[in-house]
């Protein structure tokens, strides 16, 4: 099992970091196979897994009942788990709760928040207490109603110049790693040089230390909305659709199931069993 001094260690070894989001006992599987370096039990599980419109009806259990499959499936892998939509915006104690619930209840190994000053204390007093965190800058899917939609954040030197600022103040506040979202690519380089923490690119360009993407998007899985930073490794939807259609053509056929997929009796037996009233 990899460590937050790990991750540290990689980036000044210029290794690069791969995370890939998970959410159920397979996926997890999948990812620790591939050697993945961190997973992510991502509040993205809304959209991808649940159908829902946006990260924001996401709730504590729902990530606490995806994230306790993924350790299951991943128990050898360092798991990060996103606190869902105003689940730390509350009193200090309320997110107190709701973080060492996520901790306790799933065994995973670290706490992702979205936001900048405005959760600097919060990831302050989680690392005091004891648990690694991870920030979240840029576009920030939990605040996408407030920020106008999913789009490019950064563009203009201004804006650019705060998101650096911010990325300080989450490394002052003891987060040891930073997600870095939908910014232009010359960005996510300066703020890449500018911190000792490793910086997770999505959307992000190549010069960031570390990668991160859907699991969904990477493995082609589902038929949702592509956003433009996905390369897609694989097209997994097409063969699985393929294979239940043949299942549903079998079946209406009565080709399926046949004898190497059935179970069977003696010969007297099923005699017995017909006519032996
Ligand atoms: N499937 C999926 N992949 C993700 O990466 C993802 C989610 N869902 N849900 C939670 C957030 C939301 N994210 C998104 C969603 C859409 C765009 C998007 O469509 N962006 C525009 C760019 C718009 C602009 O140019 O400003 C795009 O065309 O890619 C980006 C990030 C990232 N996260
Ligand atoms: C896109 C990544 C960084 C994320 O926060 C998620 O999957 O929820
Ligand atoms: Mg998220």
């Amino acid at each position: 099992m990899k460590t937050t001094q790990s991750f540290l260690a990689m980036k000044q070894n210029k290794e690069k970091i791969a995370m890939v989001t998970a959410y159920d006992y397979p996926s997890a599987q999948l990812a620790q196979r591939a050697e993945v370096d961190i997973i992510l039990v991502g509040d993205s599980l809304g959209m991808v897994v649940l159908g829902y419109d946006s990260t924001v009806p996401v709730t504590v259990d729902d990530m606490i009942h995806h994230a306790k499959a993924v350790k299951r499936g991943a128990p050898d892998t360092f798991i990060v788990i996103d606190m869902p939509f105003m689940s730390y915006h509350g009193t200090r104690a309320e997110t107190v709760k709701n973080a060492m619930r996520i901790m306790q209840e799933t065994g995973s190994q670290a706490l992702k928040l979205e936001g900048g000053k405005s959760v600097i204390e919060t990831i302050r007093y989680l690392v005091e207490g004891g648990v690694p965190v991870v920030g979240h800058l840029g576009l920030t899917p939990q605040t996408a109603g407030v920020l106008g939609g999913y789009k490019v954040q950064g563009r203009e030197s201004a804006e650019a110049r705060q998101l650096l600022d911010d990325a300080k103040l989450i490394e002052d506040a003891g987060a040891f790693a930073l997600v870095l979202e939908c910014v232009p690519k010359q960005l996510a380089q300066l703020i890449s040089e500018s911190i000792k923490i490793p910086v997770i690119g999505i959307g992000a360009g190549k010069e960031t230390d570390g990668q991160v993407l859907v699991y969904h998007d990477l493995v082609g899985y589902g038929f949702h909305h592509i956003p433009k930073f996905v390369k897609m490794f694989a097209h997994s939807a097409h063969p699985m659709l393929k294979g239940i259609e043949m299942y549903v053509s079998e079946v209406k056929a009565g080709t399926f199931p046949d004898e190497a997929h059935s179970f069977s009796m003696k010969q007297e037996e099923a005699q017995a069993l017909y006519g032996g009233k």
